[in-house]
C-alpha cells in the first residue's frame, strides 16, 4: 500500500485542480459520498439514524458538510457543530455548508460551552464524525477544539474520523496536544503516513482509503513509502521447485560470537536455517566453538583460533577470508564483542569481502567508531540493521534527533553511504541507496526483547544467500520476523514472548504467508 505525506497530498490536490482541471467542489463531493457509504458499510446503519458532525473551519469541515447533507437525504438526524464563526468559513466549505438546512447548523466558539450544550445530543448520537482539521493541522489542539476531542472520545459511540483523526499530523504521526481515536477513518487517493506511523496508527482505527477523483497517474507518480502488509509480502515470496536441492537456497556465512554472547551467536544461526537456507556456517572464537556445537543443530560451525580470549581478532581475518569462497552471504556482528582488535576485523572484512553483506549489532558499533569506513566497503550490497540507538552513535547524533524523523534520518545516511538501511522499531523503516522507503506493517511490543535482533539478521543473511536483491530481503525480512512474531503473540500473547519463539515460528510465517498449493502437500503420483 502507498503511503504519502500530508504536504504531498496537499500538493496532488493542487494539481487535481489547477492542472487537471478538476473541480475543488467535486472533489469535496466525492469525499462526503465515501464518508457516507462508509458510514452504511461499517456501521451497517442505512435507515434513518442520528449524526453529530463536528467540523472546522477548513475544507475538511467543508467535507462534513457534504456528509451532513448526504444523510439528511437519507432520512437521518443530522446535528453539525462548526467550531468557527459563520463568517470565516469560505471557498468550497461555504458552498456545501449553505446547502444545509440552518437548524442543522450550530456554531460554537466560545470555550466551555461545548459540553453543557451538546452532551444529550451528543449521547443520543449513533455515530460522530469528526471533520474538525484534515491535513492542514498546523499547530497544538488547544481550547475547544481540545474540549472537542474529548467530548469526542468520551462519547463512546462509533467515530468516523474524515482524512485524518482530529489533532493527529497527518506525516509524522504525532499527536498535537490531543487527537480524536477513531472506529473508522476515510481518507482520500492514498494513505498518509500519518495513520500508519504511531502514535497516529493507534488512533486511526480501520482505515479506508477512497478515490476521490484525482488521477491515478498523479497517485502513482507522487513521492511516498510502501506499507508492508501480508498481501504485498506474499508478491515478493518465491515458491520452491519441486526438483530443488540446499544448493538452490543459499550458503550464509555468520560471523558472530564473544564470550558471554554465545546466545547472540547461536540465535542468529539457527535463524537463518529456519528462514530457509540451504546451508548456515557460523565461524566463532574458538575457545567457545564446544558451547556453540551444542547449541546449533543444523549450522555448521568453524572455530576460529582467538587464544583462549573468548573473542575474535584480526588474526582471524585470514581464515575468515578463507572461508568466503563459495558463500553467498556474509553477517558480521550478532555478540562479536567491541574488543579493538575485533572492531579491526570488522573493517578488514568491510573493506574485502565481496559477496552480499549484513552488518548488525557489535558489527554496527565498530563501524560507528568512523562511520566513514563504509565509503571503503568492498560491497556494493551491504545492509545495516540499526536500533535507534546504534543509528544514534553510526551517525554522531542523539536518539532524538533520530527519532524525531526517522524515514528522513534512514534516507540520509543510506544515500551518504550507498547501503540499504533498517532502521528498527515499532513501524521499522527499510530503506534502499536510491531512497526507495518501505515502513512494516508487522510485529508487535513483545519483540521487545534481547535476541530479537539477531534473528532478523539470521532471516537477512539468509533471504541475501537464497539470491533476494537487498531491497526485497530487507523488505521479506522484516515483515517475516514481525509476522513470526505476531503468530507468537497469538499463541502466548506478547508479554514474555523471546527470541527463540520467534524464529521456531518462521516456517509458520512463511507458510500462511504462501501456502503450498494442494497438489504439493501429500505425495502425488
Ligand atoms: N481540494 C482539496 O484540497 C480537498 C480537500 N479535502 C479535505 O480538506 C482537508 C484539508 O483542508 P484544509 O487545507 O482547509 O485544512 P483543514 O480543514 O484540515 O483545517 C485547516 C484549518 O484549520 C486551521 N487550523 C489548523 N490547525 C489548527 C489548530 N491547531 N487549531 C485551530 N485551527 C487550526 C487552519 O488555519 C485552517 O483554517 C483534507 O484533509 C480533506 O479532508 C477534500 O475535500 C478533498 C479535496
Ligand atoms: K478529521
Amino acid at each position: 500500500m502507498k503511503v504519502i505525506a500530508a504536504q504531498t497530498m496537499q500538493e496532488l490536490d493542487r494539481q487535481a485542480i489547477q492542472e487537471h482541471g478538476i473541480p475543488g467542489l467535486e472533489l469535496m463531493e466525492h469525499a462526503g459520498h465515501a464518508c457516507m457509504e462508509a458510514i452504511f458499510h461499517e456501521f451497517g446503519y442505512s435507515g434513518g439514524k442520528r449524526a453529530f458532525i463536528f467540523a472546522g473551519r477548513g475544507n475538511n469541515g467543508g467535507d462534513g458538510y457534504v456528509i451532513a447533507r448526504l444523510l439528511l437525504q437519507s432520512g437521518w438526524q443530522v446535528r453539525v457543530c462548526i467550531l468557527a464563526e459563520r463568517d470565516r468559513i469560505c471557498g468550497d466549505a461555504a458552498i456545501n455548508l449553505e446547502q444545509l438546512p440552518p437548524a442543522a447548523v450550530s456554531y460554537c466558539t466560545v470555550p466551555g460551552q461545548l459540553a453543557g450544550q451538546f452532551q444529550e445530543e451528543l449521547s443520543q448520537a449513533d455515530v460522530i464524525v469528526d471533520a474538525l482539521f484534515g491535513t492542514g493541522l498546523n499547530s497544538e489542539v488547544v481550547g475547544i477544539h481540545q474540549e472537542a476531542v474529548e467530548l469526542i472520545n468520551a462519547a463512546g459511540c462509533p467515530i468516523l474520523a474524515v482524512d485524518i483523526p482530529s489533532g493527529i499530523h497527518g506525516t509524522s504521526g504525532r499527536v498535537l496536544g490531543c487527537a480524536v481515536r477513531a472506529t473508522v477513518t476515510v481518507t482520500f487517493a492514498a494513505a498518509k503516513l500519518g495513520h500508519v506511523l504511531y502514535p497516529g496508527a493507534d488512533h486511526t482505527g480501520r482505515l479506508v482509503v477512497a478515490d476521490i477523483g484525482i488521477p491515478a497517474e498523479l497517485v502513482e507518480n507522487a513521492s511516498g513509502c510502501e506499507f508492508l502488509t501480508a498481501e504485498s509480502i506474499a508478491l515478493l515470496l518465491r515458491r520452491r521447485d519441486r526438483q530443488a536441492h540446499k544448493g538452490h537456497f543459499g550458503h550464509s556465512l555468520i560471523v558472530a560470537g564473544s564470550r558471554g554472547k554465545t546466545g547472540a551467536a547461536a540465535l542468529s544461526a539457527n535463524s537463518a536455517v529456519r528462514a530457509g537456507s540451504g546451508l548456515v556456517t557460523l565461524a566463532v572464537p574458538e575457545s567457545l566453538n564446544p558451547i556453540l556445537e551444542v547449541k546449533t543443530t543444523e549450522a555448521m560451525t568453524v572455530p576460529l583460533a582467538d587464544s583462549g580470549s573468548g573473542y575474535l581478532t584480526d588474526s582471524a581475518f585470514p581464515a575468515i577470508e578463507g572461508l568466503l569462497p563459495g558463500k553467498d552471504a556474509l553477517a558480521i556482528g550478532p555478540g562479536l564483542g567491541l574488543h579493538p582488535a575485533t572492531v579491526a576485523l570488522v573493517r578488514a572484512l568491510l573493506k574485502t569481502a565481496d559477496l552480499p553483506l549484513v552488518i548488525d549489532a557489535d558489527g554496527l558499533n565498530a563501524v560507528a567508531q568512523d562511520a566513514n569506513c563504509l565509503l571503503d566497503k568492498k560491497s556494493t550490497h551491504v545492509v545495516l540493521t540499526p536500533h535507534p540507538g546504534e543509528m544514534a552513535r553510526l551517525m554522531g547524533a542523539t536518539i532524538a534527533d533520530v527519532e524525531n524523523d526517522r524515514i528522513a534520518t534512514a534516507r540520509k545516511f543510506a544515500a551518504a553511504f550507498g547501503v540499504h538501511l533498517i532502521l528498527k522499531g515499532s513501524r521499522t523503516i527499510i530503506v534502499a541507496p536510491d531512497g526507495s522507503t518501505a515502513i512494516n506493517g508487522s510485529g508487535n511490543p513483545g519483540m521487545a526483547s534481547g535476541g530479537m535482533g539477531d534473528v532478523l539478521t539470521g532471516i537477512i543473511v539468509s533471504l541475501l544467500g537464497q539470491g533476494y536483491n537487498c531491497h526485497d530481503a530487507c523488505r521479506l525480512g522484516v515483515f517475516i520476523h514481525g509476522y513470526a512474531a505476531d503468530l507468537v503473540a497469538q499463541d502466548k500473547g506478547e508479554i514474555g514472548m523471546n527470541a527463540g519463539d520467534v524464529l521456531e515460528k518462521l516456517p509458520y510465517a512463511y507458510h500462511n504467508l504462501l501456502p503450498l498449493p494442494k497438489e504439493n502437500s501429500v505425495c502425488r503420483p
